[in-house]
């Protein structure tokens, strides 16, 4: 069986895309599923228990097989880990696909991320990683995006609705 999603979201830790993939996908009546869910579930623990036992390579290569998987076996919102565009068959693989880019600035990404342990690539000087990892990743997710969507200073019901306008997408 092969499916595609009908909207994949990416963009950096803490932009929203659980939240919004979730609401996403009540307001247009599909299922909801994040690749770092799967990869928690596949692997019996959790992204910062990988990081850390295993390296972020390994990390990579598992989010990889997981984002691929996703790709082809669900017809919902599809939520990736922020830094899956990293990989570069990854990126081809969105080639084809309704691609949502969820953006912040800086101070709104720290706000939102703050020193949280989960999220192992933010854990020291927040601030300063948020801006080399932006300025590494920025070009990854506009290359791969269909629509770009601004979040700052909107609720996250507010960017679903920006989403669904610029995808010109209708809800359930
Ligand atoms: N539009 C928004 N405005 C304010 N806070 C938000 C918004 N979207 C998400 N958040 C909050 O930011 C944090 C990160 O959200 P999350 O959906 O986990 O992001 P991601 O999956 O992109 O890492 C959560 O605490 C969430 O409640
Ligand atoms: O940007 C990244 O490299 C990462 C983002 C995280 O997902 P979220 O973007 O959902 O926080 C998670 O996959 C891991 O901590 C690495
Ligand atoms: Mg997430």
């Amino acid at each position: 069986m092969s499916a595609a999603p009908v909207v994949v979201l990416v963009g950096p830790m803490g932009v929203g895309k659980s939240t919004v993939g979730q609401l996403l996908a009540e307001r247009l009546g599909v299922g909801y599923r994040d690749t770092d869910d799967d990869i928690v579930v596949a692997e019996d623990r959790s992204i910062a228990e990988i990081f850390v036992d295993a390296g972020e390579p390994v990390f990579r290569a598992i989010e990889k097989r997981a984002v691929r998987r996703a790709l082809v076996g669900h017809d919902g919102v599809l939520a990736l880990g922020g830094g899956a565009v990293l990989d570069a068959d990854t990126r081809a693989l969105l080639a084809g696909q309704r691609v949502v880019y969820l953006s912040m600035d800086v101070e709104e990404a720290v706000r939102r991320t703050g020193l949280n342990a989960a999220r192992p690539l933010l854990a020291v000087n927040p601030r300063k990683q948020w801006r080399e990892l932006m300025e590494a990743r920025r070009h990854l997710y506009e290359e791969v995006a269909t629509v770009v969507v601004a979040t700052d200073g909107r609720t996250p019901e507010e960017v679903v609705q920006a989403a669904l306008d610029a995808l010109e997408l209708k809800d359930a």
